[in-house]
């Protein structure tokens, strides 16, 4: 049983509040999307209106990515969402961390520099070894009590992330909360049960694939993206050369898994039966029978649409994640946005990833019963599995 803030003391408390506020970044290193920073105002205002001393922790990016920065602009924009002041620090642990955490002032919020500044927090531990790293070692002490509010990163098992419930009190944020309430039960959803995947993260799409078929979970995969090229071409079809390197790059060794689904599976799983490239500046859809092209694949057609948008209209729940298209460029974007509407008609929709929701956004659809900040994290519980930063909580 995980406790939340209903049963947190807060007032004069010290509290960690890990958070994801992992985000694009513009070439400018300003932020380029605020949603997640936005999806956590309620936990950091609650906070801070019950008088705690709020900590802010936080991963940016990867070691070696473009938008591997510090946490300087978040925390100018959190204070722009909040309404408590919110500072900056450019440390995360050691004295210079646990002086300003003891100074700070009930109904504050103090941001802490990037975790992954330090090497421990790309590393994955058991709780009770990530609890002697440097860096919870290094912060504990200052602090009364930890909240976990990074759904997003909770399917990692980092210090940040698992290390402290093990040394202070733990407790759940408001978004770890409603995100656990809405995807922890999935196996209770109405039936019949569609899972769309789309995007490019081919390799965790084919996982989630093999695990929701195999423990009957879905009852259909509709796949569309990189994933339906993927699946297209492990189908024997021809897609030409530059979608099929683009399959390459994405799936390497998961397409030999994509082509043992197909075996198994073939009647649950679902390939767009026609794909949109652009010709002479124009969107052109071809039927899958008339490839290969020399152009490369960037979305579904119309018909697949109708295809699928048939099949989710009976459908008792909806799960999507990716899009179905380069939703950047709007020719290509059309997929994404009419498959995402046709979903709106099933009983029970949950959408999840972080460039879907980006694309949501764009596209200016919502109704959905439940969009998730997370996308491996949503499918890490989508597929039936625990997550670790909820197992250390409990
Ligand atoms: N047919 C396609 N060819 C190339 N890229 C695609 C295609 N369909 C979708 N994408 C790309 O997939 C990316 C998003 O995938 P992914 O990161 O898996 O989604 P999420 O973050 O929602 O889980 C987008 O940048 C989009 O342009
Ligand atoms: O953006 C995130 O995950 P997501 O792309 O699966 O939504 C989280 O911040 C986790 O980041 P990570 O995948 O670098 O550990």
């Amino acid at each position: 049983m995980v406790r939340t803030l209903d049963d947190f003391d807060a007032a004069n408390a010290a509290v960690g509040v890990r958070v994801d506020i992992n985000s694009p970044i513009a070439a400018d290193g300003s932020l380029a999307d605020d949603t997640r920073l936005r999806a956590h105002v309620d936990t950091l205002g609650e906070l801070a209106a019950r008088d705690a001393r709020v900590v802010v922790l936080a991963h940016q990016g990867r070691p070696g990515g473009d938008d591997f920065t510090t946490l300087a602009a978040h925390a100018a924009r959190l204070d722009d969402l909040l309404d408590a002041p919110v500072d900056y620090l450019d440390a995360t642990f050691g004295s210079t961390a646990r002086d300003a955490v003891d100074a700070l002032e009930p109904g504050r919020v103090l941001v802490l520099e990037n975790t992954r500044f330090y090497s421990e927090e790309v590393m994955s531990f058991p709780p009770e070894v990530a609890a002697e790293t440097h860096l919870v070692a290094g912060l504990s002490p200052a602090l009364d009590a930890y909240v976990n509010d990074a759904f997003a990163a909770a399917h990692r098992s980092q210090p940040s992330l698992v290390g402290f419930p093990a040394v202070v009190p733990g407790y759940a944020g408001r978004v770890m909360e409603r995100e656990l309430d809405a995807l922890g039960d999935i196996g209770s959803t109405p039936t019949p049960r569609v899972y769309v995947l789309g995007g490019a993260k081919v390799d965790d799409s084919i996982d989630v694939a093999s695990s929701v078929l195999d423990s009957g979970l879905a009852d259909t995969v509709l796949t569309c993206g990189v994933v339906g090229n993927t699946f297209l071409h492990a189908s024997g079809v021809e897609l030409g050369a530059e979608s099929t390197n683009v399959v390459k790059d994405r799936a390497g060794e998961a397409l030999t898994r994509a082509e043992r689904l197909l075996e198994e599976y073939g009647d649950r799983i679902r390939v767009p039966v026609d794909v949109a490239v652009e010709r002479d500046g124009e969107r052109v859809e071809i039927p899958v029978e008339d490839l290969p092209t020399t152009e490369p694949a960037m979305d579904v057609g119309s018909e697949t649409v109708g295809v699928y948008g048939d099949l989710l209209a009976d459908t008792g729940t909806a799960i999507l994640n990716g899009p179905a298209g380069v939703f950047e460029m709007d020719v290509f974007a059309v997929g994404t946005r009419e498959l995402y509407r046709a979903a709106q008609a099933a009983e029970y929709t949950v959408v999840g990833g972080g460039d879907t929701a980006s694309a949501l956004r764009q596209l200016g659809l919502s109704g959905f019963d439940h969009v998730s900040t997370g996308g491996g994290a949503a499918l890490t519980l989508l597929t039936g599995e625990s997550l670790p930063a909820v197992e250390a909580l409990s």
